[in-house]
């Protein structure tokens, strides 16, 4: 905005704020403008027809107006300069931390850094080995120690989130699968499907038996359903569905029925060969400790016990009753055990693992236990571990990326719970929990 003052003859030019200064005098040449000096102004004015004057000040707000666009343009660049440092510092920085714990796994492992899709499993180290091991490899996030190193693996999972586009269709950030759902539970399934509908999944299907299906889509239209777990043909009929799934989630709700748990074996079967990451919970733990090798050595294969789900995987596989008094310790050789696959064992902190690293998680949550807040987990971690798997950043793989969507997933569901008790107390349920997830992801993950 350029102001004439009728009585002074006072130009006002824009600041780069917006706000409105006046011109530096000394440096310009408005002395004929002046207000000071009204003696000789009224000289000056005499000499100077009116048109005259308008031609001078015309010309100096011209002036003034490219001197303001000239600073300005100097003043974006700066900034586009100063972004750009900054991104490549962020990049610097994950790259070499991608680079440290692929030079943390190489020194301790060999094959283990770049794992084949089915690993034989690993021997399990001794208990003095791991002691140090566990001791040199141990990272928390949460807690104020070595915070440093859960900021990064914060980081990890923030550069594995897709951004959002116009260019891309439905579907390209992720269809994922639940396979669960029985007369008794259908609220578990649904918690699963819906939470990797609301942590980003574009579709979310859920495949249950004939009679969990029309409930479950009752209580959510968002989620597709089909009634196919206790069909006759019921392997063929979730296997049409696997070429087009991103993710597996095995267990929540599925009961511990034979024929039930006879169908999920083999669809996990067909989903290694398809190369699918696959998260296992709840029921389908049951099925692990009953056949192991169901999913022992499949990399992109996740467990997510609780202690007692952990307890009864850790007998079954080691013959003996577990060191209770050292969680992760126990968590790496149930790891190591399986051929090196992620485990978490959830809990008061929930330790992950692939029997090479482990990290820790102690986000604050709250002392809220309802049912429920598993399957949030195990259905967030499906979407994670495929966007950890296809992420194009590069530095993921390098570190492991079902230990990324691991940590991932523990953090949001803990925020969760934190958030929703905060408004619901000790009525707080997993329904109260869902409704935070949008809100958590972006505190965690976007901001
Ligand atoms: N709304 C729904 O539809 C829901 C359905 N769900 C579905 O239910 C199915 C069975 O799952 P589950 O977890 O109840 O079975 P299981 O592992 O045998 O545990 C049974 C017993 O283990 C114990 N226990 C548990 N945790 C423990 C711990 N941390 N530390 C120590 N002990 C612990 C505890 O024993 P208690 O305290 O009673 O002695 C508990 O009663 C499965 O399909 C699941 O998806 C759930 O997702 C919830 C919401
Ligand atoms: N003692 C605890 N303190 C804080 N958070 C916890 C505690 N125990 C579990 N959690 C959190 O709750 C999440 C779910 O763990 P939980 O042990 O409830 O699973 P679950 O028993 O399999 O659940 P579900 O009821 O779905 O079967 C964990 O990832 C963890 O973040």
């Amino acid at each position: 905005m350029f102001l004439l003052n009728d009585a002074s003859c006072n130009v006002l030019l824009p600041s780069a704020s917006g706000a409105s200064v006046r011109p530096n005098n000394s440096s310009q040449p408005t002395s004929n403008l002046s207000s000071s000096r009204p003696k000789r102004t009224r000289k000056r004015r005499a000499n100077f027809p009116m048109e005259k004057l308008m031609e001078q000040f015309l010309e100096q707000s011209a002036q003034a107006e490219e001197s303001f666009y000239r600073m300005e343009e100097q003043r974006l660049q700066a900034e586009d300069r100063r972004r750009e440092a900054e991104h490549a510092r962020e990049l610097h920085m994950l790259q070499m931390l991608g680079q440290m714990f692929s030079n943390i796994s190489s020194a301790s492992h060999g094959s283990a850094a770049a794992p084949s899709r089915t690993a034989p499993p690993a021997r399990v180290p001794s208990t003095v080995e791991h002691r140090s091991a566990a001791f040199e490899r141990y990272y928390s996030f949460g807690s104020s120690a070595h915070r440093g190193m859960g900021d990064d693996f914060l980081s990890l999972v923030k550069s594995i989130v897709p951004p959002l586009s116009s260019k891309k269709h439905k579907g390209q950030d992720g269809r994922i699968g639940i396979i669960g759902g029985c007369q008794e539970y259908t609220g578990a399934p649904y918690f699963a499907a819906i939470s990797a509908l609301k942590v980003g999944a574009d579709l979310s299907h859920v495949f249950c038996t004939r009679d969990a299906a029309t409930v479950i889509k009752s209580y959510s239209p968002e989620l597709i359903v089909h009634p196919v777990l206790d069909s006759p043909n019921a392997v063929e009929e979730i296997e049409k569905w696997l070429p087009r799934l991103h993710g597996l989630v095995v267990g929540p709700g599925l009961g511990r029925e034979d024929s039930l748990l006879k169908t999920a074996k083999e669809v996990i079967e067909k989903s290694k060969a398809r190369d699918i990451p696959i998260v296992i919970d709840a029921d389908g733990l049951w099925l692990v400790s009953q056949q192991p090798s169901v999913i022992q050595g499949y990399q992109k294969g996740i467990l997510t016990p609780n202690f007692m789900e952990f307890t009864r995987l850790y007998e079954a596989l080691h013959h003996e009753p577990m060191d209770s008094s050292d969680h992760q310790r126990s968590a790496m050789q149930l790891s190591v055990a399986m051929g090196n696959l992620t485990v978490v064992l959830k809990g008061e902190q929930d330790v992950i693992t692939d029997g090479n690293k482990v990290i820790s998680c102690s986000v604050e949550g709250s002392g809220r236990r309802c049912g429920g807040q598993g399957d949030l987990l195990s259905g967030s971690m499906g979407v994670l571990a495929h966007w950890a798997y296809t992420s194009s950043t590069g530095m993921v793989k390098s570190v492991n990326p079902a230990m990324v969507a691991a940590f991932g997933a523990c953090s949001l569901t803990r925020q969760c719970n934190s958030q929703a008790f905060h408004r619901h107390g000790r009525s707080t349920t997993t329904s109260d929990m869902i409704q935070e997830i949008g809100s958590a992801f972006k505190k965690l993950f976007e901001s």
